[in-house]
């Protein structure tokens, strides 16, 4: 049977907002299987990054139960978290005082456990794993492009060889070309590396290109995780707006060169 690496269960996320009470999500229960890159889709404000902090154990929901890996995401806690869970984060994050290498090599230094040309070497290998020279080792954030921030950014995620990558939106904000050779990146490292991910994203190539399943969340909960095909033809008005608005051609080609079998 196939093993799950995320449950969650009636999971109920509340925001107070002055005296006003804002229900996110409300009995939402979600699972990620072993090896899937699961794509999480829904309108502006759904709850989309809240779910990926409290997947990662940054939030605590109201009510409800998040096991990641066997164990309570609030459990993952910020020490660890990085040897168990990778999260690219929408804007790279990078620290802007330390150079790309030190970026890389932060979660590990923070251990304060190896010595540090282990660490080097370790930042090293990832820096090549991300399809970037040896040469930008020593550089600046600064001097980076959008696409090499996001390579950067995906070498210090996947650091510690984590089983799960949690992506934010991770082709936002580049040109087509970044976003395909960034999307090629993805595909080839959670094929190697045997990665579960979870992503974000409103972007309708990177969602053909690289998920095996696809979450809809609305109606504060998760209304349909399935294949694409299965979930392009679900009857929402928002999978509607989506995926078979004036984005609905699109979304007809990317669904006939479907890279998995479905
Ligand atoms: N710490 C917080 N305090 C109060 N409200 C919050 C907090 N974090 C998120 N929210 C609210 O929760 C809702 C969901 O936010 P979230 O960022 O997860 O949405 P999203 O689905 O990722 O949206 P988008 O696609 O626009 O990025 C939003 O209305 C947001 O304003």
């Amino acid at each position: 049977m196939s093993e799950s690496v995320v449950e969650i269960k009636k999971l109920w996320t509340i925001f107070q907002n002055g005296d006003r009470e804002s229900v996110v999500h409300k009995d939402l229960d979600l699972t990620v299987v072993r090896g899937e890159v699961l794509s999480l889709v829904g309108g502006s404000g759904t709850g989309k990054t809240v779910l990926l902090r409290q997947m990662l154990g940054l939030e605590t929901p109201a009510r409800g139960e998040i096991t990641v890996l066997g164990k309570p995401a609030a459990e993952l806690g910020k020490r660890g978290a990085a040897s168990r869970v990778g999260m690219l984060f929408q804007q790279g994050a990078l620290f802007s005082a330390f150079t790309v290498l030190e970026n890389i090599a932060f979660p590990l230094r923070e251990l304060k456990i190896l010595p540090s040309a282990l660490i080097r070497e370790a930042a090293l290998v990832k820096l090549q794993m991300v399809g970037l020279a040896p040469d930008a080792a020593d550089k600046m954030p600064s001097d980076l492009s959008g696409g090499m921030i996001k390579r950067v950014a995906l070498a210090r995620a996947l650091i510690m060889d984590p089983p799960l990558l949690l992506l934010d939106e991770p082709t936002a904000g580049l040109d087509p070309e970044s976003s395909d050779s960034f999307c090629a990146l993805l595909r080839s490292l959670h094929r190697d590396m045997g990665l579960t991910v979870v992503m974000v994203t409103h972007d309708l190539d990177t969602l053909f290109e690289l998920s095996t399943r696809i979450a809809v969340l609305a109606d504060q909960k998760v209304i349909i995780n399935d294949v694409p095909k299965e979930v392009v033809a679900f009857p929402h008005p928002f999978i509607h707006q989506f995926f078979l608005g004036e984005r609905g051609q699109r979304a007809m080609e990317l669904l006939r060169e479907y890279p998995f079998t479905v």
